[in-house]
């Protein structure tokens, strides 16, 4: 069972639940920290890292000698990413969103592929935990290939859990995609309310079975509650605000280590997500 952890607004919780289930659940579990921009969920499990690969994605190398500035590579692009001025082509690889298109169109053969690096994938273990995450390059804004790489090492069985970068926009679809159950992580807040919200939505469209975790769900309203019920989404998982689960953070800790009562409570959590998706998260 895949089950993707996200959160339509940053700071949430969403990396405190992923990291404090992996190491809760017994039983073969692997996660996957797609949050490429800034993955922090080593800095909690601190995994060995064995294999660093470097991921590229495909843009267009054209050979002027062969190109007769016919422009149906320009025409056929709707990213801009590639322009025909007067005898040479001008090519913009960081906006290239790598279909391919230009190659198939171009009548001369003109237009090969060459990689362009968008950052690496890094794959280890701890204490049972197998682990990925990919490490967008600085300045690099194309996260979604990176983030297929990272989604790529699902296991065929067993549980696989998907840290989800934060909000709605094109890298949290990649992260989510095809995955089993959405935890959607928020706060009983104005702010967390609009931002599930817009994750409900997003949910929605990709047709995956959900469920919430309210976070610090002692500090606000009934506001997100109440929607819940009225979206007929059930709350899973209720974590009060608690400076040991502050302090535990702080020192690079999960909190279900110095408080192992929450290990069978995230234990229950996949429980209930079994029973809600039929499926089995292979773990004991
Ligand atoms: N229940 C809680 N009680 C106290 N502090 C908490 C609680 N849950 C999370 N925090 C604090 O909130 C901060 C954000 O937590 P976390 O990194 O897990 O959020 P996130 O949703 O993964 O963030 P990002 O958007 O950066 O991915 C941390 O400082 C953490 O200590
Ligand atoms: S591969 Fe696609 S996105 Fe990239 S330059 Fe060619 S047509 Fe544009
Ligand atoms: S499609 Fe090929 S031949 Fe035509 S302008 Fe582009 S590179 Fe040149």
């Amino acid at each position: 069972m895949i089950i993707s952890i996200a959160s339509g607004k940053g700071g949430t919780g969403k990396t405190t639940v992923a990291t404090n289930l992996a190491i809760s659940v017994e039983g073969p579990v692997q996660l996957l920290d797609c949050d490429v921009e800034e993955p922090n969920a080593h800095l909690f499990l601190k995994p060995a890292i064995e294999e660093t690969k470097t991921v590229t994605t495909p843009v267009p190398d054209i050979d002027l000698d062969k190109c007769n500035q016919c422009k149906k590579c320009m025409e056929m692009c709707r990213f801009k990413a590639i322009a025909v001025v007067g005898d040479t082509v001008l090519t913009f690889p960081e906006l290239c969103h790598s279909c391919g298109g230009c190659m198939a169109v171009c009548p001369e053969g003109a237009i090969t592929e060459t990689g362009r690096e968008l950052g690496v994938l890094e794959t280890g273990a701890v204490n049972g935990v197998s682990f990925a995450h990919g490490r967008l390059r600085v300045g690099e804004a194309m996260a979604p290939p990176l983030i297929r790489e990272v989604r790529d090492c699902t296991w065929d069985d067993g549980l696989t859990l998907i840290d989800a970068p934060p909000g709605t926009s094109c890298p949290v679809i990649a992260a989510m995609k095809d995955t089993d159950f959405v935890l959607l992580v928020t706060e009983p807040t104005p702010f967390g309310l609009h931002d599930l919200k817009l994750a409900v939505e997003a949910v929605k469209i990709l047709k995956i079975p959900m469920g919430l975790v309210i976070n610090r769900a002692d500090m606000g309203d009934d506001t997100v509650t109440a929607y819940a019920r009225a979206e007929g989404l059930p709350i899973l998982m209720e974590i009060p605000f608690d400076r040991q689960i502050a302090e535990s953070y702080s020192r690079g800790d999960m909190f279900a280590l110095a408080m192992p009562e929450w290990k069978a409570r995230f234990r229950e959590l996949v429980g209930q997500i079994e029973t809600l998706t039929g499926k089995g998260a292979g773990a004991k």
